[in-house]
């Protein structure tokens, strides 16, 4: 566990950029700073590995006060990502990898093969070891920062923007791989954000800081959307925060309607038999799997993958109800596609139904609390 007592930063010149802060990130779980600009998210990280040391106050991680160690050997069990990567550009993304065991001292071919595992582990094909930073795109780079900052297996990650400099498809794709590999690796982790949704959907708790740096709330994504404390974080948080907070409401029981289905490759007259007079169905794979939705009177001969609608975001069963809402809402039909476990198609949803579900589910939101 990293506690922050009554820490305070106030630099020459005066800016106080953290004013007596104090909160504690648990051990094995990702806490997220979130705030607006220059309210002090950098400056409380950077006080962990005391790249920037406190006027006052303690941080002790497991109980041990950081200001008092060496340094050098704190930081060696923290691992450290920035945004960009800040990779070393005249290193090859190997070396880069491999960078923090070696000055550690560890033997060169145990960590260069530690280092191959942990490119695949952050989804990077083992053959871009051999290039340098500026020959891999802005996502690929910011995979390296993670499997660099992994390689000495350090028990705490900090994370200072890491996945902003992407475009948001890969933004989502590293934040849902960063996710896997938390369950997996259970580090403790603080990473610093201006996106609330990207802290809503990765921290376990969240702390809202203000100009100034001090805390305005702390609480998990759930409590923070539903009872957000006063008007600064109801306004941070934003509006359509009760849309967020569908994140967190299962959606057990929601009804499932049958849908013909097709496959690629099927006939005109398949489709036209199949559909039997609806104007959409459903193409599938070999496995079930749902592959998107074809209008029937688009198909003049065989039904070809140019034809399928893709565009649908596919809810889990058993998911949420901002999934199974977002499904029906991003399809061209109006119902929204459901899989099961495997990926595999077990029936369709309509929004009216999820809406329906919504407000059996959903607690009156308290208006004007604290
Ligand atoms: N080395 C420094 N010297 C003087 N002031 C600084 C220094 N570093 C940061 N500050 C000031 O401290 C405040 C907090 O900065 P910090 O970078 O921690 O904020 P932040 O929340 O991370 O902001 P952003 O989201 O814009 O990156 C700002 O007002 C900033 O200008």
């Amino acid at each position: 566990m990293i506690r922050f007592d009554s820490v305070t930063k106030t630099f020459p010149g005066g800016t106080t950029a953290v004013g007596g802060l104090t909160l504690e990130a648990p051990t094995g779980r990702i806490t997220v700073f979130v705030g607006p600009s220059g309210c002090g998210k950098t400056t409380s990280l950077r006080m962990i590995n005391r790249m920037i040391e406190p006027t006052s106050g303690t941080i002790t991680i497991d109980g041990v006060d950081t200001g008092s160690m060496n340094p050098d050997e704190l930081r060696r069990g923290i691992g450290y990502v920035i945004q960009h990567a800040g990779l070393f550009p005249h290193r090859t993304i190997l070396d880069n990898v491999m960078t923090v065991p070696r000055l550690l001292g560890s033997d060169k071919a145990a960590t260069r093969s530690r280092a191959m595992e942990l490119l695949e582990v952050v989804g990077l094909d083992p053959d871009l070891a051999r290039r340098y930073p500026a020959q891999l795109s802005g996502g690929q780079q910011q995979r390296v920062g993670v499997a660099r900052a992994l390689a000495a297996d350090p028990p705490v990650m900090l994370m200072d923007e890491p996945f902003s400099a992407v475009d948001p498809v890969v933004r989502e794709q590293l934040q849902d791989e960063f996710l896997r590999l938390q369950d997996e690796l259970g580090k403790t982790i603080v990473f610093v954000t201006h996106d609330i949704d990207e802290a809503v959907k990765l921290g376990d708790q969240i702390a809202v800081l203000r100009v100034g740096g001090t805390l305005a709330q702390l609480d998990t994504p759930e409590r923070l959307l539903r009872d957000p404390h006063d008007d600064f974080v109801a306004d941070f948080v934003g509006r359509d925060r009760g849309y967020r907070g569908l994140a967190f409401q299962k959606a057990p029981r929601l009804p499932l309607l049958d849908e013909p289905t097709v496959r690629v490759g099927d006939s005109a007259g398949r489709l036209r038999e199949v559909a039997a007079g609806e104007p959409w169905v459903l193409a599938l794979d070999e496995e079930g799997r749902p592959q998107g939705w074809v209008r029937v009177e688009a198909v003049r001969d065989t039904l070809d993958r140019t034809l399928l609608h893709r565009g649908g975001t596919v809810g889990r069963e058993g998911g949420t109800l901002r999934a199974a809402l977002d499904a029906a809402l991003s399809s061209p039909t109006g119902k929204g596609v459901i899989a099961d476990a495997d990926g595999r198609f077990v029936g369709t949803v309509r929004a009216q139904d999820v809406l329906a579900q919504i407000e059996r589910q959903q607690p009156p939101v308290e208006e004007g609390v604290g």
